[in-house]
């Protein structure tokens, strides 16, 4: 489904990344991590294409992602840039359901399917995205790309700033997306749940792909070594 060859970004003479090759399968849940400044945001960027890449390219679904043929078909939230700040939640998945051709319907029995996650009662109607609380604007964010049903989503760090009770529900929510075969990237610094989601790690280090693994039971074990041991192989 998507195929990197030769990817490289610099800015100015610094390489902060560079991945010769990588394949990541249609129905994989691929949870990245790495340290600050690793490269996990850079590699999502050039994913979806919202920065250059120095040299090399991605492909999704055969096509450069240059073409823009994967939008349809690709939900992805990376920070607050991808929403609207004047807005309320309702208004926003309208207008991202109108890109995709969601009727109202649909959002919004979507909006009460995920009530316990986001409440769109109380929230949701009327007020403005720019007024939410972090961690509910990010809600809203995650929920957008959920919406029409894409075949990949892509996320950067989707636990950070959430309670420990929306934690666990995104958790379920990616597990049951990944089961009905939704493509899935998701970076994270939250180890656990990483690898309670994922079926294959793959470990940024200094913009490189240090490692490349289908998850198993000892992964856990073996980030939290690598990390509290200073970056040592896993
Ligand atoms: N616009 C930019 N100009 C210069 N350097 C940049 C720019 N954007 C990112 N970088 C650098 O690229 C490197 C990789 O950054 P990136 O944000 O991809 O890391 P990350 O793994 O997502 O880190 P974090 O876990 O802190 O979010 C860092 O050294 C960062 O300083």
């Amino acid at each position: 489904m998507i195929n990197i060859s030769n990817l490289e970004k610099k800015y100015k003479n610094k390489t902060v990344l560079h991945i010769n090759s990588l394949s990541i399968e249609k129905g994989n849940c691929i949870g990245l991590v790495g340290n600050n400044g690793a490269g996990k945001t850079t590699l999502l960027s050039l994913m979806l294409d919202l920065i250059e890449s120095t040299n090399g390219e991605v492909k999704i679904n055969n096509e450069n992602v240059k073409k823009q043929n994967w939008k349809s078909s690709t939900g992805s939230y990376l920070d607050e840039d991808f929403l609207i700040p004047y807005l309320t939640p309702k208004e926003y998945f309208e207008y991202i359901g109108k890109l995709h051709k969601v009727d109202k319907e649909a959002i919004i029995s979507f909006m009460n399917e995920n009530k316990s996650f986001f409440d769109f009662e109380e929230m949701g109607k009327k007020t403005y995205i720019r007024d939410l609380s972090k961690g509910n604007t990010h809600k809203v964010g995650i929920l957008a790309t959920m919406l029409f049903k894409p075949e990949l989503i892509i996320l950067d760090e989707p636990f950070a700033n959430l309670d420990p009770t929306s934690q666990q529900l995104l958790k379920k929510k990616l597990i049951s997306l990944h089961q009905s075969g939704t493509t899935l990237i998701v970076s994270s610094h939250d180890l656990r749940h990483l690898t309670e989601i994922s079926d294959r790690i793959i470990l940024l280090e200094e913009g490189k792909v240090k490692i490349d693994t289908p998850n198993n039971e000892s992964m856990l074990e073996k980030l939290e070594s690598y990390f509290i041991l200073n970056n040592e192989a896993v």
